[in-house]
């Protein structure tokens, strides 16, 4: 038989050499006889010059050509099956929208999954999100009907944001916080009026309204600690999770799993989680009165419970003025019980800018007395030291971020210093360095750092080295950090208890294996063909 014919130059004989496929070897002819037999045992005995004879391919018999046909056809099914069986199809999403009814504010999240993993693996984030305008739905209480008509504009925009076909199948669930605990306190049969006007407007939209209620706060703190845990996939993955601190307007909530907390101290702040496979017993607790706005506002009774005309208030800025009205302050169940018997309609509060001072008042807000527990935090509650990292989000991150304070590598001391200097800043100076920021906000900033640092060392026992393991979010990978999608994700129970059966390869890694499985049985068929290869012949077939 004849192989291919290779013209490649040896090195130093400077002959061709010759190739055969079949022959083990490759050789070269004696000199001056290159038709001479050499030592192959198949050997190709050199044919007439090129241009005289065609060769004939031993392999292009019907049979192999049909065989190498059937198994190219075969890999090539094999591969394409894989590939489109096991192929990502195109995402189609499910959505569930949630309204955070809180005291300062209604937000509308919608959150959206891929519909094909509804059982618990597919990732759910924050598609969109809406701040209703106006106060929180606590503020309407007078007037509950407005509280509805609050929310048409964002659920609007939610209609739109959510695929028609789909509406009916959304849930849609509002969930109140601090100020709605506070007007049922005050007055429960306001706030049921309130509820029940949101609840109309709700039922209103295509969506399927899973009712509106108050979160406790036990509640609040927990969800929120799913939510950020959730996000940075810290429970999936099985990992040591992150503390949750959530600053509202009228509550603020701290959550953490601690080494030395069962719960068996204090059991009302235990809240236990089986989460994929893993068993989480979280510390909670939500001071009621504690979130900024009201925290302001105790620190403003403090200071007018002799019921003055006027007060120095450290913690605005020098030259800042207000005027501020005596019932509205003490109108707070937070604070009520404190007003003033005789007191003026209203009061003038001027700046002074003192971060030592305004400290000291910040202080006074809170009881460090008394503790019935081996640990406590303030006001008497059981709290195991801080451990581990922390998310602080909502006025937390508002606040930080504002006053440049997000860098937890930076001393407290170097903070105390930088408040100390931002509070003592005159009002005038600071318009003119923010003239596009909204005046109230504007004027809280002092307070509020002062607040969230007291809050934080004295009032929570964090130490130089656990606060450096604070960081100040506001969104984790796209989705807004807060109790709503903890919320949602428990109601929907889209976190399994046990940890859900992944595939054992991905799609890539599946494809390729075919591949390489197809590929080798096409050579091991063709192996086994061996009896029936075409073998070199001792003549050279000349055509
Ligand atoms: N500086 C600043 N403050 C904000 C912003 N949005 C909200 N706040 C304030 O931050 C505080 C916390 O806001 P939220 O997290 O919405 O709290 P909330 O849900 O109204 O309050 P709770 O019912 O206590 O949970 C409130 O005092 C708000 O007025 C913002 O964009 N910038």
């Amino acid at each position: 038989m004849l192989g291919y014919l290779s013209h490649l130059e040896t090195g130093q004989t400077n002959q061709p050499l010759y190739l055969f496929p079949m022959c083990p070897h490759f050789h070269h002819p004696p000199p001056g006889n290159p038709l001479a037999s050499t030592s192959c045992p198949s050997v190709c005995l050199l044919p007439p010059p090129l241009s005289e004879m065609k060769e004939k391919n031993p392999w292009h018999t019907p049979v192999t050509i049909i065989l190498t046909v059937i198994g190219v056809i075969a890999i090539v099914t094999l591969v394409t099956v894989a590939v489109l069986q096991n192929k990502p199809i195109q995402q189609k999403y499910k959505y569930g929208i949630v309204l955070d009814a809180g005291s300062s504010h209604t937000a509308v999240y919608i959150y959206e999954w891929p519909a094909e993993k509804d059982n618990n693996t597919g990732r759910v984030q924050q598609k969109y999100s809406c701040k209703v305008k106006g106060k929180g739905i606590s503020s309407y209480a007078d007037e509950p009907q407005k509280a509805g008509e609050s929310l048409r504009e964002c659920m609007f925009e939610a209609k739109k944001q959510v695929p028609k076909n789909r509406h009916g199948e959304t849930p849609l669930y509002l969930g109140a916080t601090a100020g709605m605990r506070l007007l049922n306190l005050d007055d429960s049969s306001a706030s049921n009026k309130v509820f029940q006007a949101v609840e109309e407007a709700l039922q209103r939209f295509p969506f399927s309204f899973q009712g509106a209620r108050i979160l406790s706060g036990q509640e609040e703190g927990a969800f929120g600690w799913v939510t950020i845990n959730y996000l940075s996939d810290r429970l999936k993955q099985g990992l040591e999770t992150t503390g949750a601190l959530d600053l509202g307007g009228a509550s603020t909530q701290i959550s953490f799993v601690s080494d030395s907390y069962n719960g068996l101290e204090s059991p009302k702040n235990s809240v236990n989680f089986r989460l994929y496979g893993n068993d989480y017993h979280v510390y909670t607790h939500s001071f009621l009165c504690y979130g900024k706005d009201q925290a302001l506002g105790l620190a403003l009774a403090h200071q007018t419970k002799s019921g003055p005309r006027t007060i120095t208030d450290p913690c605005f800025h020098p030259g800042y003025t207000q005027t501020k009205n005596y019932s509205i302050l003490y109108d707070s169940p937070c604070v009520s019980e404190r007003k003033p018997q005789e007191a003026p309609l209203s009061f003038t509060l001027s700046g002074s800018g003192n971060f030592t001072k305004c400290h000291e008042v910040i202080k006074s807000v809170f009881d460090f007395t008394s503790c019935n527990y081996s640990r406590c935090s303030f006001n008497g509650v059981f709290q195991p030291t801080p451990q581990g990292s922390f998310g602080a989000f909502s006025a937390y991150y508002f606040v930080m971020k504002f006053l440049n304070l997000t860098d937890t590598s930076t001393s407290i001391e170097v903070v105390r210093e930088k408040l100390m200097e931002y509070c003592a800043t005159p009002w005038t100076k600071i318009v003119k360095q923010h003239p596009k920021v909204d005046q109230k906000y504007l004027s809280e900033y002092c307070f509020s750092g002062t607040y969230i640092l007291t809050l934080l060392i004295e009032g929570y026992n964090f130490t130089s080295e656990t606060y450096s393991k604070i960081e100040f979010i506001k969104k984790i990978k796209g989705s807004d950090a807060g109790w709503t999608l903890g919320y949602m994700l428990n109601l929907t129970n889209m976190i399994p208890a046990e940890a859900p059966d992944s595939p054992l390869l991905p799609h890539a890694g599946y494809v390729s294996i075919v591949t390489i499985i197809a590929i080798l049985l096409f050579a091991l068929f063709i192996l086994s063909l061996r009896p029936v290869w075409p073998t070199c012949s001792k003549q050279p077939q000349i055509v």
